[in-house]
């Protein structure tokens, strides 16, 4: 929990001890209060270091406790003894030093760090404010503003930033401890009393314009936080701390925490830090889990195809450090896509104030050939099965024998790519998000012959190139596209049944997603779609003409979209799709009158009555429907846990985070709530048999709706991929 020992005969050193992050949990919390109640009485003791174990120095708050009733003592008095005292308390900072465990920090009279340590207040990500002074010390030390951009965003610094910004006060490249214990011999005495290092009793270093700063901060988190109450409540803080003498700052600080800790909010954050970190502890049903299964070493990787796609998992792998060789079919392609790459790592090495970006990683060649020697490759091109097929028979009659093959397909049957392999074992798919080098989320898509060593080995290289992975079965759509579909037939339902893209958009942005669901389908292509459409037989000459228009594989079907892409509407690249741009390529939508004008004839053509949408109807068809999707994935063993068709969607969907994912959301408005609208809707829509109620669902309500972690004990027939 935590040591005491004595060096250099004064120094008292204090060794937090909490593997693996020293979380301060009520008996850390305990033991350090103990123990420092004893450096600063003992008379011989003439100076405390606080230190972390395994170079950790403290990771803050156990995030565990959130929500469970208090116990052991509190923060605050401990920082407070520790500022009081007249014996000069040093921090040596190693790893981090992050929410309560820089609040810590924040209370001793000097921080020395290493120079790779991390410090900052992460909480805002939680839901929460720093809450045991740490948005009034803060400030005192280094202004306002830069508080206010640390607090509301929650960015981490480097021990050089924390220099420069006057939250350190010596970097060592050596050993911390020790430098941080001479340091400590050097001050016993220096600066009696430690009133100036005390920073509760600084007066703020405040320009005059910190009441313009905290307004425009205000305006700008509002503006980003898309309905998250904490960044805001940060700024409430910070506000305290510019206008409030200490004492006063310190209870607002308490109140504005108490507020947020038992908060919806803070719970679905909390949830999704767990959900995040639960999503690499994957399991196969042979018993090989993600701590029994080595990955391979990868150190060469083929692309195939230099699509969009293409080029983001490119340009992902060369800033990982590891040699890419991309193969394209056609010169002039190759010839786009080469500029492309070449484009973004030059951009990239630009903002990251690097001369070089690292092209020397890079081979770019129109031959299949030189795939010879790679030890994994992955396939990004055209959603064509006939053309994968190809190319992955191709690929192993090219490739070594234990190249893993790879697919970037977003819906495609992994297993049938496998059969066409002798290396069944050896293929996964790799799902990656567009724009690759930006999105976080990689599905690893594990088909039935898929190794461990190929799950794992997806999922290792995924964390190199800073990708949250999740481990998935193999069905159409796997999870997020699976559920986006639903989403998305609701979405055009709503069109039809009289809302607009404009006001579908809005009430969803307000939820909090990142962009509505017509604003991202024009920026995607509508024509997307439309191929996996004409793919999957839901259009095209394979549909009997009498079929009729609105009515597709038995059940309700909006044309519309297809209607769109007959037309040439592709969204933002053909400069009109759901919206109108003011360009091709252009990207700010407005609301296009041809489209309301569109819609109504539509409606008319087939007789339809054009209502009020609410937006609650909005919400609530949307989400639920995917939820409800979410509970059939989960039966079939495509998802393990919830938790992780969550972590898809918040990484991967823009799902707000601060709702912790649609599964989530499910279980805060209530599983027997959602049960009865899916009813209500379903009896409403009896020709959209996805809105009837999944069996689990009505399992887990009839077992009185338990917490998202026991939902898998409700699964009936575990006959899953997972
Ligand atoms: C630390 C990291 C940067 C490490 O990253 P890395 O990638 O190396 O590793 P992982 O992320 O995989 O983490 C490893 C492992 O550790 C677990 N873990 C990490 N951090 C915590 C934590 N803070 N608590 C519990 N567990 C943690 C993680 O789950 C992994 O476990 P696994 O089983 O999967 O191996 C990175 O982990 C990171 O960023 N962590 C989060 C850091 C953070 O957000 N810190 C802020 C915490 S909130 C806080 O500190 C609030 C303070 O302001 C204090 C507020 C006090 C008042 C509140 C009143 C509430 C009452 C309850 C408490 C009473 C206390 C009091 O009153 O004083």
């Amino acid at each position: 929990m935590a040591r005491y020992s004595r060096t250099e005969g004064t120094i008292a050193l204090i060794t937090l001890s909490n593997p693996p992050v020293n979380a301060l949990g009520a008996a850390v919390r305990r033991t350090i209060t103990d123990i420092m109640h004893r450096a600063l009485t003992d008379g011989e003791v003439k100076a405390v270091v606080l230190c972390g174990e395994n170079g950790t120095f403290c990771a803050g708050a156990d995030i565990r406790e959130f929500g469970k009733p208090p116990s052991g003592p509190a923060l605050v008095p401990l920082i407070h003894d520790m500022e009081a005292s007249e014996k000069p308390v040093v921090a040596a900072i190693e790893g981090v030093a992050l929410g309560g465990g820089l609040e810590i920090a924040l209370g001793c009279h000097y921080r020395i760090a290493h120079a790779k340590a991390r410090l900052g207040f992460p909480e805002v990500m939680l839901g929460l404010i720093p809450g045991a002074g740490g948005s009034q010390r803060l400030p005192r030390l280094i202004g306002i503003p830069a508080a206010l951009e640390l607090i509301t965003t929650g960015r981490l610094v480097s021990a050089q930033e924390a220099l420069k910004l006057g939250i350190v006060d010596q970097v060592v490249d050596g050993n911390t401890i020790e430098t941080a214990v001479k340091f400590a011999l050097n001050v016993i005495g220096v600066c009696r009393p430690l009133l100036s290092r005390r920073l509760s009793e600084r007066t703020p270093a405040f320009s005059v314009d910190a009441a313009a700063v905290l307004e425009e901060g205000m305006a700008r988190v509002k503006q980003r936080a898309r309905g998250a109450f904490a960044p805001v409540v940060c700024v409430q803080a910070l506000r305290a701390a510019a206008t409030l003498p200490y004492s006063r700052g310190m209870e607002t600080e308490e109140q504005l925490i108490n507020m947020l800790i038992d908060s919806s909010q803070a719970r679905a954050l909390q949830y999704c830090f767990f959900a995040q970190r639960n999503a690499r502890k994957w399991s196969l049903p042979s018993g090989a889990r993600w701590n029994n299964s080595k990955p391979r070493a990868v150190h060469r990787v083929g692309v195939v195809g230099l699509g969009t796609m293409g080029r983001g998992i490119t340009v992902s792998l060369v800033k990982a450090g590891i040699s890419v060789v991309a193969v394209e079919m056609e010169e002039k392609q190759m010839d786009l896509g080469m500029r492309a790459v070449l484009g973004m790592l030059e951009r990239d090495a630009q903002r990251r104030g690097d001369t070089r970006p690292p092209t020397h990683l890079l081979t770019f060649t129109l031959s299949l050939q030189q795939l010879g020697n790679v030890d994994l490759v992955i396939e990004a091109v055209f959603e064509d099965m006939a053309l994968k097929k190809r190319l992955f028979t191709e690929l192993c009659n090219v490739c070594k024998p234990s190249t893993l093959l790879c697919t970037n397909t977003s819906g495609l049957d992994v297993d049938a790519l496998a059969v066409v392999t002798h290396r069944r074992s050896l293929v996964v798919g790799m799902h990656f998000f567009a724009p690759a080098n930006v999105m976080k989320l990689l599905e690893v898509v594990c088909g039935p012959h898929s190794s461990a060593e190929a799950v794992a080995t997806a999922m290792t290289l995924g964390k190199r190139l800073g990708k949250v992975g999740v481990v998935v079965g193999n069905c159409p759509g796997f999870v997020g596209n699976r559920m986006m579909k639903l989403y998305l037939d609701q979405a055009y339902f709503l069109l039809e049944e009289g809302a607009a893209p404009e006001q579908v958009d809005q009430v969803l942005e307000e939820f909090g997603f990142t962009m509505g669901i017509f604003k991202v389908s024009d920026l995607s292509g509508l024509d997307v779609g439309w191929r996996v459409r004409k793919a999957s037989g839901l259009i095209g000459p394979d549909v009997n003409p009498k079929t009729p228009s609105r009515w597709r594989q038995g059940c309700r079907y909006s044309p519309l979209p297809d209607l769109l892409c007959e037309q040439g509407h592709l969204g933002q690249k053909s400069g009109r799709g759901w919206y109108l741009y003011e360009t091709p390529g252009g990207k700010e939508p407005k609301p296009d009158p041809a489209m309301h004008r569109f819609l109504q004839e539509y409606r008319s053509r087939y007789g339809l009555t054009p209502r009020h949408v609410h937006a609650h109807e909005v919400i609530e068809r949307c989400t639920y429907a995917m939820a409800n999707e979410g509970f059939r994935i989960l039966e079939e063993g495509i998802a393990a846990r919830a938790e992780d068709i969550d972590v898809i969607y918040v990484f991967g969907y823009g799902w707000p985070r601060h709702r912790g994912g649609p599964m989530f959301h499910a279980a805060q408005v209530g599983l027997a709530t959602v049960l009865q609208r899916l009813e209500h809707y379903h009896q409403l829509h009896p020709d959209v048999p996805h809105l009837q109620p999944s069996p689990l669902l009505q399992r887990l309500v009839e077992a009185g709706s338990p917490p998202v972690h026991h939902w898998r004990e409700h699964v009936q027939h575990l006959h899953s991929h997972l």
